[in-house]
């Protein structure tokens, strides 16, 4: 049973029993959440109504959930995919062949998706992948084509020897599988000969973990800083401070004049990131990880009986509180306040995220009390829920709706690789691959009409300006409705249900046309051809990135020059930004940080 259906019968069972009206009377005067929680757990019929489905939810989570044949079925789709060389749905297949996947159907899944990652010339990913494929029993018979892939790896890689002995590996395989093979191994030998004089091989063969070490090695690099680390706020520059203001909370503002492009903010996302799909970003998350056995068989159970309408949020706030452990919950309940330092790294941030429980009513504060009793219970091996830990949940199933980001990356055919010049641009999506909580991102208020973007280069979040932002002006990002695309009053309905407050941003109080009935300049080039133009050049081209650099940079002073000469809004100043963005999210994901 999903919780929304859960917690719809927990209050026909209270209307039944006739409490309800006396029992909402009686919620409403707990002032903290500590007392909510303590009040879930004094009420019996909510108890009563809980324990039955904790006890089926527990029997689920404990079920094997692995099978061969279902493993085979994904892996069959992504072959298909793979044929078709749709190359993210192959691997989003085979992912999925993984996570049920055990033994020998496991092994194809991996090998298979290192042929994808190789098509890629993802050379790390496909190597890793191919040592998994060893690791958990791949057929011998079969072991040739994953060495020889493993050797196309290594040389393009510049590993010479590993090159050599991956290639003479498959060889002697080839050759003692006898006649069928004889042109491979040709092949092959041809290979090696081209490596030319190997004389010794003293390079050791690395293992999945060393290989995903130079994989993880690469990811997090997160962007520089444009300016001098604040020590004050270490994920940001010092061109940014936090300050408090009356009626819209802590924010951050520009200490000196920002310019179009600046990035003054990177923060580590690893801090909470969760994944929507049970299985481990690397085998070193799986290893590190002790947390992830209950997190786990919560994540699956959650994905099969439906997550419910605040279940991701939920898992999120899981996660959190599994990570930080009891004992630094505690200590943060006990301080009021996180010091001079506003570290993303320190839980005590993620403790103090606005969570606006004064403006909620008592029956959604008490809809999350029993969802953070029910998440609490379900981690812990009874049914009886630490009440540290459940409050601290129900803290989490506040704040993270108002502040937990979404992780995104562009799913894009790496440069050189595409087969096809007139590939069309749809093939390109923004996809969302998880949640996480970034306390300093946190900090940075809504306008319809921002100035900074969120890039994500992996799992680190950069924000960068897409206007200029004056000396003391505040950085302001958009939670998600833009006035180009929202009506003011969808807008400011949204912005309330979620987030309780009312947008007063320049677009809102001037009442901004959306983009569709915006103005436009006269004389000026419609941008839309330029768009595809160099959407096409930044990734189909190997070499479109320099010229498209300069695209980039012209469209930045476009944007400058319109700022001071142009009234907002114009149809051309928003569609610049957007090219600005796409330009910035394209960067992101074919830097180096992701592709070598
Ligand atoms: C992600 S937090 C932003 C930081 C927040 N001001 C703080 O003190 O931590 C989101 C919350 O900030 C407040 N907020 C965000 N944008 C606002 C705005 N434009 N005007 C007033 N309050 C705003 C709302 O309470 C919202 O739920």
């Amino acid at each position: 049973m999903d919780f929304d259906n859960l917690f719809a019968q927990i209050c026909q069972d209270l209307k039944e029993t006739g409490e309800i009206i006396e029992m909402s009377a009686r919620f409403s005067t707990c002032s903290s959440d500590a007392q909510r929680i303590s009040f879930i757990l004094a009420t019996n019929t909510v108890r009563k109504c809980l324990q039955e489905p904790l006890s089926l939810a527990k029997q689920e989570m404990s079920a094997p959930c692995k099978s061969q044949s279902l493993s085979a079925s994904h892996r069959a789709e992504g072959n298909n995919y793979y044929q078709k060389k749709l190359n993210w749905k192959a691997i989003s297949s085979y992912n999925r062949s993984l996570l049920v996947g055990e033994g020998e159907s496991l092994a194809l899944a991996y090998a298979n998706r290192s042929a994808v990652f190789h098509d890629m010339a993802d050379w790390l990913h496909s190597l890793r992948d191919i040592q998994l494929a060893l690791d958990q029993g791949y057929p011998k018979h079969l072991e040739h084509k994953l060495r020889e892939r493993q050797g196309n790896c290594w040389q393009e890689l510049g590993h010479v020897t590993r090159a050599f002995k991956s290639f003479n590996l498959a060889k002697e395989l080839l050759a003692s599988a006898g006649q069928q093979h004889k042109d491979k191994l040709i092949s092959i030998t041809s290979k090696i000969r081209k490596l030319g004089d190997v004389m010794e091989v003293t390079e050791s063969m690395s293992n999945a973990t060393s290989i995903e070490q130079e994989i993880i090695k690469k990811r997090r690099l997160a962007p520089e800083l444009n300016r001098d680390r604040n020590i004050l706020l270490p994920s940001a520059s010092t061109s940014i401070e936090l300050t408090d203001s009356v009626d819209r909370g802590r924010c951050l503002v520009a200490t000196e004049d920002i310019p179009i492009d600046r990035r003054d903010y990177s923060g580590q996302v690893l801090n909470n990131f969760f994944q929507f799909q049970v299985g481990f970003c690397s085998t070193i998350c799986r290893d590190e990880a002790t947390y992830h056995q209950s997190e786990c068989g919560l994540t699956d159970l959650f994905h099969r009986t439906g997550v419910g309408s605040h279940g991701f949020i939920g898992l999120l706030a899981v996660r959190t509180v599994l990570k930080t452990g009891r004992d630094k919950i505690v200590m943060a309940n006990q301080q009021e306040s996180i010091g001079k330092v506003y570290d993303s790294s320190d839980y005590g941030t993620i403790h103090r995220l606005v969570g606006n429980t004064s403006q909620r009513s008592v029956a959604d504060l008490f809809r999350r009390a029993v969802m953070a009793v029910y998440l609490t219970s379900l981690m812990q091996p009874d049914n009886e829920p630490d009440q540290v830990l459940a409050t601290a949940v129900l803290r989490l199933l506040q704040s993270y709706p108002c502040n937990a980001h979404e992780i995104c990356y562009l799913a894009v055919p790496l440069p050189g690789t595409s087969r096809r010049a007139d590939r069309p641009l749809q093939q390109i999506q923004l996809c969302e691959i998880g949640s996480a909580a970034m306390p300093v991102l946190s900090l940075i208020n809504h306008s319809c009409d921002p100035n900074i973007a969120r890039v994500c280069y992996g799992d680190v979040i950069a924000i960068k300006a897409i206007r200029r932002i004056a000396r003391g002006e505040e950085l302001l990002d958009n939670y998600g409705y833009h006035y180009a695309v929202h009506e003011k009053s969808e807008r400011q309905t949204r912005l309330f249900r979620q987030y309780y407050f009312r947008c007063n941003c320049r677009a809102c109080v001037e009442d901004w046309p959306r983009y569709a009935d915006a103005p436009r300049l006269d004389n000026r080039p419609d941008l839309s051809e330029t768009v595809d133009r160099y959407v096409k050049l930044r990734w189909c081209d190997p070499d479109g990135p320099p010229e498209a650099s300069e695209m980039a940079r012209s469209f930045i002073g476009y944007l400058e020059a319109m700022e001071t000469s142009v009234k907002l809004p114009v149809q051309e100043y928003n569609s610049a930004q957007e090219i600005l963005k796409h330009y910035f999210e394209l960067s992101a994901t074919l830097s180096r940080h992701l592709v070598d």
